[in-house]
């Protein structure tokens, strides 16, 4: 089976040759993209779908959510709103709610939630656990998880729990709770924070994850400078997530290591710390990725075009960078090649917009330019 998509205005397909270009056509054979070229050359195919104009783009890698979860805290960012701070305290709130939830509910919750995410354009997400924080939940999380993307993360190690010491819960984490969630999850997170745990803690998670054959990322550097991002490029973690307070140390450190700087708009936008400044680690030769971190607490966006929006208005990044970090960056960050771009060869993800050139997703912030999503060649 091919489809031919033709009269396509603008193609972001991050050819090095041609990134992005104009009067284009792609054809799709099965599930992977076969041909892309100049819309006059475009081969014969099973069926058309005519762009009319429109710009197409790779489907959105969303690298950082977290999807399964019940409860709501939208009282807490109204509170934050008019003035208190985010302490990482809240997340034992969703907690209760998590924990207090069947199945079944969670399960309807982030179905939803992910349905939220593909209309809007994104076809790759990762999804962690980390409302449980007891073996049975953060295992079902992962189990939840498990059937709404390959890209699950164990994040036991989200916050200590309130009926365990810190050295009993990172036992529990590295322990009886890793042997359960591991068969469920690719990749181990940490939270490294202050109020979460530290660097010792968080080193002995990470290790324990890899031992059990997950690969390590980590939110880091999220409400104050700290040990995380030193912490993921000692591990050669795929990403450190966040990112928000950086050394000059850190910076150097991500750009000679290779690890991807997660950054999370949302986060800033829900919490009033500042932005991440993107254009120096761009500057500096880091590898950035742009992630919703979709959730109850900071960022209760499922929207990479907002998230886009506000790195180009507030991070420093062109239109074009900030697209690049929230397709090509999310795949580095989940260490895939098969998503984030549109050559030859890579699975026919991508987003027909409601718009001329992929700039109208920041020149546009808050209007619904996803007209199709196909994901696979198929309509999502
Ligand atoms: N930073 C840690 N975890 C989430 C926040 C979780 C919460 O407050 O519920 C984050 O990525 O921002
Ligand atoms: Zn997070």
């Amino acid at each position: 089976m091919s489809t031919a998509i033709t009269g396509i205005g603008e193609l972001v397909s991050w050819d090095p040759e041609r990134p992005v270009r104009s009067d284009a056509a792609l054809v799709i054979e099965d599930d992977v993209v076969a041909w892309v070229g100049d819309a006059s050359q475009v081969p014969a195919a099973d069926e058309v779908i005519d762009a009319a104009g429109a710009a197409v783009i790779p489907g959105f890698v969303d690298s950082h959510t977290h999807l399964v979860f019940a409860g709501d805290r939208s009282a807490e960012f109204a509170a934050r709103m008019a003035g208190e701070p985010y302490v990482a305290g809240g997340i034992r709130t969703t907690v209760a709610a998590t924990r207090a939830a069947g199945a079944a509910e969670l399960t309807r919750l982030a179905s939803a939630r992910m349905a939220e995410l593909r209309g809007q354009g994104t076809t790759t997400a990762e999804i962690k656990s980390g409302y449980g924080l007891d073996v049975a939940t953060e295992e079902l999380l992962l189990q939840v998880a498990g059937t709404l993307t390959e890209e699950t993360t164990y994040l036991g190690a989200h916050v200590v729990p309130p009926e365990l010491s810190a050295s009993e819960y990172v036992e529990l984490v590295t322990g009886e709770m890793l042997t359960r969630c591991a068969p469920h999850a690719k990749w181990v997170d940490v939270f490294c924070e202050t109020g979460a745990f530290d660097a010792d803690q968080a080193r002995a998670v990470l290790t324990a994850g890899m031992a059990a054959g997950l690969s390590p990322r980590i939110h880091a550097n999220q409400l104050g400078y700290g040990p995380g991002v030193q912490l993921a490029c000692e591990l050669g973690a795929a990403a450190a997530d966040h990112c928000t307070y950086l050394s000059d140390a850190d910076v150097a450190a991500l750009a000679e290591t290779g690890v991807v700087a997660g950054l999370l708009p949302g986060v800033e936008f829900s919490t009033r710390h500042p932005y991440p400044d993107a254009r120096r680690l761009l500057d500096a030769g880091v590898r950035i990725s742009i992630a919703t971190d979709c959730n109850p607490g900071t960022s209760y966006t499922s929207s990479m075009p907002f998230c886009i929006a506000l790195a180009v208005r507030d991070m420093g990044l062109t239109p074009t960078e900030a697209l690049r970090a929230a397709t090509e960056g999310g795949a580095v960050s989940l260490r895939r090649t098969d998503v984030g771009h549109l050559r030859p060869g890579a699975r026919a993800d991508l987003v027909i917009l409601d718009a001329p050139s992929h700039v109208h997703l920041s020149y546009r912030p808050g209007v619904p330019l996803v007209r199709q999503v196909l994901i696979g060649g198929r309509v999502g």
